[in-house]
């Protein structure tokens, strides 16, 4: 008998009727102990090998696709059912859109009726309390698939307990420019005089208290490291120096310390500080290259960004206006303007197909713990179990740090 035979077979064998009841009784014990242990909260997976799937197996990349989503309504389900609470996932990247023209309208086709399927007959999303959340740039989506996201996305927002982020089209680089574009954006807006007055005679306000932490902190590390490098580096300043030069530009050295804002003095009307280069002039990167001041004409801006801008002007101050201190920026900041500001932080990152590659996928939410697993699977071939091994990896590294820890 061939190894053809051999493996048809099998097949057959598994999905018997009988095998496939031991089987889904296996599934359940597994997944039920594995609830048992610490599980990860959020998720996230790179999907890739579709098209090398269909290439294999001698069928349409569309077909490829199709059973890609296949494959994810299964693993969705494990997740859920196993106390994840977070899964993203990377349906499409801003650079698919360089695929071929069938190609990019056939992955938008099956978005628009996989979303529609998850949601209307989807019992899947009803049964774990899932929500969709859409994170990339909405304005890249025609208006006949963006039609069916919000559809998705509003008929799904009751749910309550667990989350599903569908990245798309979506870059980690877009999505960072975003947030330091929000950021800026806050922070280049006037305070209000009574608000502004109120903070300066607040006793105590944790940003202010945190941040002289962090001043400490830094120029404690800088002293006693004597060695390292950057200590040398004339063009890098500890906070503490850093204050020193705000406090500088400021009216009030005092002032600008206990209020943790900035004065309109460094301001122009046109909201850029004064010690920068002028708005109007390009300026130059560490590698020459020139670079416009951004303006107008960019993505995502958030409704408050939106309202502080108009025709893609940004509203002149009055003179004496006063500003939060750019001090007051933490990598808090930045994540509350991430397209997914509030997800628990990424705990486990699966891209299958062999590639060991990001490929521009949540650069910010991959923290210090994120455990990242490449796996040589074709997306459509993955399951639960080579997902089993996955979580149990994790699981053990989760305990053992937890263990570490606590000794
Ligand atoms: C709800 C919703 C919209 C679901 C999306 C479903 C899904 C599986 C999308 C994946 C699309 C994609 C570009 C996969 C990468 O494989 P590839 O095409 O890069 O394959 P390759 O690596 O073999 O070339």
């Amino acid at each position: 008998m061939s190894s053809r035979h051999i493996s048809h077979l099998r097949k057959w064998l598994w999905s018997s009727p009988p095998a496939e009841w031991v089987l889904s009784q296996l599934r359940e014990l597994l997944i039920g102990a594995l609830r048992q242990g610490p599980v990860p909260k959020h998720v996230a997976f790179v999907m890739d090998g579709n098209r090398r799937f269909a290439k294999k197996n001698r069928i349409e990349t569309v077909e490829g696709h199709n059973l890609g989503f296949e494959a994810l309504a299964k693993i969705l389900e494990v997740c859920y059912k196993s106390g994840v609470t977070h899964v993203t996932i990377y349906a499409f990247s801003i650079e698919n859109f360089k695929r071929s023209k069938y190609e990019v309208d056939a992955l938008m086709d099956m978005a628009k009726i996989k979303l529609r399927q998850l949601v209307e007959h989807g019992d899947l999303l009803d049964r774990y309390g899932a929500r969709i959340r859409i994170l990339g740039q909405r304005e890249l989506i025609k208006p006949d698939v963006l039609e069916v996201v919000d559809q998705a996305v509003k008929m799904t927002s009751g749910n309550g307990n667990c989350v599903l982020n569908v990245c798309f089209p979506y870059t980690s680089r877009e999505e960072i420019t975003s947030a330091i574009r929000d950021t800026v954006d806050e922070f280049s807006r006037p305070i209000p005089r009574d608000v502004a007055d109120k903070e300066r005679t607040r006793p105590f306000k944790e940003e202010r208290i945190a941040h002289t932490i962090r001043s400490h902190q830094f120029s404690q590390h800088t002293s006693t490291d004597s060695d390292s490098t950057f200590l040398h580096a004339p063009e890098l300043h500890s906070p503490s120096s850093s204050t020193t030069s705000l406090s500088s530009y400021s009216q009030d050295a005092s002032e600008q310390d206990l209020s943790s804002m900035s004065t309109s003095t460094t301001l122009q009307p046109d909201g850029y500080s004064d010690t920068t280069t002028s708005p109007s002039e390009p300026t130059s990167t560490s590698s020459g290259e020139k670079q416009l001041p951004h303006h107008k004409n960019q993505t995502s801006p958030t409704p408050a960004s939106k309202a502080s801008r108009e025709h893609g002007q940004v509203k002149n101050p009055s003179p004496n206006s006063t500003y939060p201190s750019p001090e007051l920026i933490t990598p808090d900041t930045l994540s509350s303007h991430m397209y997914n500001a509030g997800d628990p932080p990424v705990d486990l990152l699966v891209r299958t197909s062999g590639v060991s590659r990001l490929s521009d996928f949540l650069l910010w939410q991959c923290h210090q713990d994120t455990q990242i697993v490449f796996l040589d699977v074709l997306w459509p071939d993955f399951d639960l179990w080579s997902f089993l091994p996955v979580l149990w990896e994790w699981q053990w590294r989760t305990r053992k740090a937890e263990k570490s820890e606590h000794d």
